[in-house]
């Protein structure tokens, strides 16, 4: 199975509307892929605070409808990123799409953990309250958004659900970098799954982002980082190894859920 990272670089002099013109045809160019995944609010940018307002759309909105013929032009399973979604009462949210290779949109996550503590995303932003996973033909993906990643208990929640490759589209700064590859070996080694973690190029809202998207094995072993800058990362992956590293190695099932607290 390959999978396509694109870490596209989100700054401010490049409007939404051509930003998302350039992030269709960099879709449309991984043809040949099975999965291709944007990052985390690569419209406007992940601290872009002051125009998640004006740059909110609806759920069926241009994004959507870029990317829908975005994954149908190139016969791919698109994970679209995230967008600022407004949904019919007026909430924002940080909403993911992912479609199939005929442009159908078969999911939509909403982010669970909102950063920003007091300020920011998470004063801005309603909470997602589901977990979403999303079969393929030869995965099973669980869904999550850059900060959900410092949230085991989400990624085994995916798991339980039947999750295999866990892709988190993010917008992770560059201060923060250690972390993001820190916990994308541990969301993988402790679910024995495959992490697709695909961040931003750039700098938004005075942030200057990590890049560094990376694909880590069941086994913990990174596969592929990308640098700092816009860049493609594809990988082959096969997904039987999933299955091999939880038979052979089956500490999942040593698990002592009722000492565990609740979700
Ligand atoms: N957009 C985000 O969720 C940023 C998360 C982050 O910076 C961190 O967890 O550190």
């Amino acid at each position: 199975m390959r999978a396509s990272l694109i870490q596209i670089a989100v700054d401010p002099d490049e409007s939404v509307e051509a930003r998302r013109v350039r992030a269709a045809s960099l879709v449309v160019a991984q043809r040949g892929a099975d999965l291709v995944i944007l990052p985390e609010l690569w419209p406007v940018g992940a601290f872009a605070y002051t125009a998640f307002e004006a740059e909110a759309e609806p759920l069926e909105g241009p994004t959507h409808e870029v990317m829908a013929k975005a994954a149908a032009e190139a016969g791919v399973w698109l994970h679209a990123g995230s967008f600022v979604e407004r949904a019919d009462d007026g909430t924002l949210y940080n909403t993911s799409l992912v479609f199939s290779p005929e442009g159908e949109r078969v999911a939509a996550y909403r982010k669970i953990h909102r950063f920003g503590f007091d300020r920011g995303e998470a004063v801005m932003m309603g909470a997602g309250e589901e977990l979403v996973t999303v079969a393929l033909p030869d995965t099973i993906l669980g869904l999550a958004t850059c900060y959900d990643l410092r949230f085991p208990e989400q990624f085994r929640g995916l798991v339980d659900a039947g999750a295999e490759t866990l892709v988190v589209a993010a917008g992770w700064p560059e201060r923060r970098r250690s972390h993001w590859t820190l916990l994308a070996q541990a969301r993988a080694v402790e679910n024995q799954a495959y992490v697709l973690a695909v961040g931003t190029a750039g700098t938004h809202g005075d942030i200057q982002q990590a890049g560094h998207s990376i694909v880590v094995d069941p086994w913990g072993e990174v596969l592929a980082q990308a640098g700092a800058d816009e860049e493609v990362l594809t990988v082959d992956l096969d997904p039987d190894k999933v299955r091999t590293t939880r038979d052979q190695f089956p500490a999942l099932k040593d698990r002592r859920l009722g000492l565990a607290s609740p979700l």
